[in-house]
């Protein structure tokens, strides 16, 4: 079996030159300025994804020489940093705090990877692990993604960089990795790394909480250098600014009830380490250099940062540095949805899809079992109607098809739509990404009765612990073409370079246009280009959980969401 390295390594290739703006760094106001609820937006560091090799090289960024060069062994093809990866690694191991937003595929992840890779490892320290009597280095940095495939994937870039690197240390005390393991005892999977704490620790923020509620002294997260957060849009829900008061404010009421595990787990953390800070400072200790004494660094980043959840972090969480000019943000190329674009409003999606060579098709299956582009997929733009009344929302429950409207026929009709486009379109590899609630298994299985070569997207660990796609031998994808299974909540960040094809079945997320982002932003990375194609059902009637019937209208709501996002569907020529 050939590792997952493969698709990696068919990586994008740089954009031809384009000339980057200056940027200039901006601080953020110390939250300790007027009130609570203050946002200073202050000046962005807006610049260009596109490279520019003669004023941005790896090399000027003082990356750590044994992780320059092997990363140069290890990824031949990335050979310049973009304008906003020279900025981000600079700023982080600057050590300042950095907010990051930029468009999907532009190298945001594999940049905060060097840039870890590069930071200095404190000195050993004694443990308070009991048997432990040897002193440990404490663990650097954590990264927080929102599912295990993301961390594995950031596994797998850290792996094969340490495959070339000299002197070898050895790969668990690089980077290990944490999440919720059905198979294993927590105290079975906290052994490794305490017994070799990594220099970077990457784990969803769950399984780390559930550590932490167990046991706070389980790993020594008050000895952090860095956190770096990504997807963080994802992992940190906010409300977002409603003309409905009682409804925001009922949404931040439950928020504040039940925060999810990624607030709780930078609560805990960053209020110790301020507990630590302000008994340190009373105790008349010189912080700076007692490393356990000190708050760790925050990055966090995302390809689409709303200004509720921008707002929340900047001005509210107590997250962020309040030291001046230690704050960095770095925005990429502004979307003509940008708040700062004329009529843009908080609604609007922040973001753009990654590639500019993204095609984005949609089908709309009948109730009769007809395939067909839908009516305003041509050349001119997409006209949104407006949104509607009946449209169900979120509060409504879950969905329940009615018994007019043939569920069955529906899903395999669109299964149907996604097999033939497979057949005659792809050439190698292609995703499919199911609502949350669909059954990956299910849809795997009919999917093969067409002919598909289908599988479950999953990316794991072997015993010699290499990354791989599970299952799949990517050798034979080229002859075999393969369909790669996965709902939204597990597709978020993931680097599939060789990926030409997303196929999306229904309006995922109730219509998020977020969501269609993150998932359109699987193709055209790193300036390639890709065909975004969304199968969806005619109008029908659904019936929600507390009995109401309300007209669900997939093709609106598609063509809805992608105004918002900025882009027009064209015609998928393989159907009429
Ligand atoms: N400077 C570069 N030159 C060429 N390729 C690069 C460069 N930097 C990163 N890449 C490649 O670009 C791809 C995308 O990287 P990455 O996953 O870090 O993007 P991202 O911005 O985090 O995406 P997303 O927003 O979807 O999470 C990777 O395959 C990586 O190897």
């Amino acid at each position: 079996m050939r590792p997952f390295s493969l698709l990696v390594q068919a990586a994008a290739h740089p954009r031809p030159h384009a000339h980057g703006r200056a940027a200039t760094l901006c601080a953020v106001r110390p939250p300790c300025a007027p009130s609570i609820r203050t946002f200073h937006k202050g000046p962005r560091d807006t610049v260009t994804s596109h490279p520019h090799p003669d004023e941005f090289s790896f090399e000027r960024l003082g990356l750590r020489a044994a992780v320059l060069t092997a990363f140069r062994l290890a990824f031949p093809s990335v050979k310049h940093p973009t304008p906003i990866q020279h900025r981000f690694i600079d700023a982080v191991l600057k050590g300042n705090d950095v907010l990051l937003k930029d468009k999907t595929g532009t190298g945001k992840s594999f940049a905060a990877v060097l840039a870890l890779l590069s930071q200095k490892r404190g000195a050993p320290y004694k443990s308070d692990v009991p048997g432990l009597t040897a002193p440990v280095p404490p663990i650097t940095s954590l990264i927080l993604v929102p599912h295990r495939d993301l961390a594995y994937q950031f596994y797998h870039w850290i792996e094969r960089i340490h495959h070339h690197m000299t002197p070898q240390e050895s790969l668990p005390s690089l980077a290990q990795v944490f999440i919720r393991d059905s198979t294993m005892s927590m105290e079975q999977q906290l052994a490794p790394i305490q017994q070799t704490p990594p220099h970077i620790l990457i784990g969803t923020p769950q399984a780390l909480l559930d550590v932490v509620q167990k046991d706070p002294k389980a790993l020594p997260l008050d000895r952090l250098s860095t956190i770096v957060v990504d997807e963080v849009d994802y992992l940190i829900e906010t409300v977002p600014m409603l003309a409905d008061k009682r409804t925001m404010a009922k949404m931040e009421r439950k928020i504040s009830q039940h925060p999810g595990p990624t607030r709780l787990l930078l609560n805990h953390i960053y209020s110790s380490a301020s507990e630590r800070m302000e008994k340190a400072s009373h105790q008349g200790k010189n912080t700076k250099r007692e490393p356990e004494n000190t708050r760790p660094q925050l990055v966090m980043m995302s390809a689409t940062l709303r200004n509720h959840l921008r707002k929340f972090l900047l001005a509210d969480s107590g997250w962020f540095t309040k030291e001046s000019g230690k704050l960095v943000r770095i925005t990429g190329e502004v979307s003509p949805h940008d708040p700062k674009a004329p009529q843009a409003t908080e609604d609007v999606a922040e973001g753009t899809v990654g590639g500019t060579g993204i095609e984005h098709h949609v089908l709309v299956v009948s109730k009769h079992g007809d395939i067909m582009n839908i009516e305003s997929a041509v050349e001119s733009p997409a006209v949104a109607p407006e949104e509607s009344e009946d449209m169900p929302s979120d509060d409504d429950g879950a969905l329940l098809m009615s018994q007019e409207f043939d569920a069955d026929l529906a899903l395999l009709t669109s299964l149907e739509a996604v097999a033939a486009s497979f057949a005659i379109d792809v050439p190698s590899v292609a995703l499919l990404v199911l609502p949350s609630d669909a059954s990956i298994q299910r849809v795997v299985k009919e999917l093969s009765t067409y002919g598909v070569n289908a599988h479950t997207l999953d990316v794991v660990k072997d015993k010699s612990g290499r990354a791989h796609l599970m299952r799949q031998d990517l050798d034979t994808m080229a002859e075999k073409p393969t369909l790669l299974v996965a709902t939204l909540a597990s597709t978020r960040g993931l680097d599939l370079p060789g990926l030409q094809h997303v196929f999306i079945l229904g309006v995922l997320d109730n219509g998020a246009v977020d969501s269609y982002l993150h998932v359109a932003g699987r193709v055209g990375r790193f300036g390639r280009g890709g065909k975004v194609i969304s199968v969806v059902t005619e109008r029908h009637a659904v019936k929600l959980k507390n009995g109401k019937e309300v007209q669900r209208d997939e093709p609106k709501m598609i063509l809805s969401l992608l105004k918002k996002a900025g882009v027009k569907p064209t015609v998928y020529d393989k159907f009429d």
